[in-house]
């Protein structure tokens, strides 16, 4: 039946990028979902959010919770300083293979731990398995009803600490409402709403970003 969304998006890549340069795998992802197929990438408008969050945060560690294709693991990592790394968790082994080769296109391999499985059983085991104490930065853009499960995954096992940045994708479009409601009705989060669209189109969508109180 040919080739998948995900491996199309590769061959683009591979096509119109040039090898190690983060700025054109970003540029090739999103011409070819804009004017070719549509996919669901953070995109080039919440991307310049996202951006902006990271390099507030400038994090030493940071998190991701679906990397499907591996663009906004490359729009993150680019923003890293030497020396620290993104952990970005995706469950189906075939998206996490193209999303092996686009990180190590863009020349990131070395500031990306992609881990193998599901959220659920990986947070768990992020202190024992990579030496993380807590999470500086958490990006969410995985199945839209793990983001509260997750969140409180992340409180329990101690990997949130004061001033941990949670910035949630999809807030309106597909919508997280339970999500929104628990880290704008609890006291332990600052949350503020970024407005934007859905990625390539004129839709509304937005990001959340929390910040954990402690
Ligand atoms: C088990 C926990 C768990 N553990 C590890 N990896 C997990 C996981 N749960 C999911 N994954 C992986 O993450 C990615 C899924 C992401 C899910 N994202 C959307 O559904 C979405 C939809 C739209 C949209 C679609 C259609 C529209 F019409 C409008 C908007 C736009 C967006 O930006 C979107 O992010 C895949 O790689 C999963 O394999
Ligand atoms: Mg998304």
């Amino acid at each position: 039946t040919g080739l998948s969304r995900p491996q199309r998006i590769l061959k683009a890549v591979q096509k119109n990028a040039t090898k190690g340069n983060p700025e054109s795998v970003i540029a090739a992802i999103d011409h070819y979902c804009r004017h070719s197929e549509w996919a669901m990438n953070v995109g080039d408008e919440k991307g310049l959010i996202l951006d902006s969050v990271v390099t507030e945060v400038n994090p030493s560690t940071a998190l991701e919770l679906g990397t499907y294709c591996g663009y906004s693991t490359v729009r993150i990592a680019r923003l890293l300083s030497p020396g620290t790394k993104l952990i970005t968790l995706e469950f189906n082994p075939d998206y996490a293979a193209i999303a092996r080769q686009i990180i190590a296109y863009a020349g990131l391999q070395d500031k990306v731990i992609l881990v193998e499985g599901p959220s659920g059983d990986l947070i768990p085991k992020m202190k024992q398995q990579h030496g993380i104490k807590s999470f500086d930065f958490v990006f969410l853009d995985h199945w839209k009803d793990r983001y509260v499960p997750d969140t409180k995954l992340l409180e329990e096992c101690g990997l949130l600490r004061k001033g941990s940045v949670l910035l949630a994708d999809n807030v309106i479009c597909p919508g997280t409402p339970e999500y929104l409601k628990y880290v704008r009705n609890d006291p332990r989060y600052e949350s503020r709403y970024f407005k934007s669209n859905l990625e390539y189109t004129k839709v509304e969508d937005g990001l959340e970003k929390s910040v954990f109180l402690g």
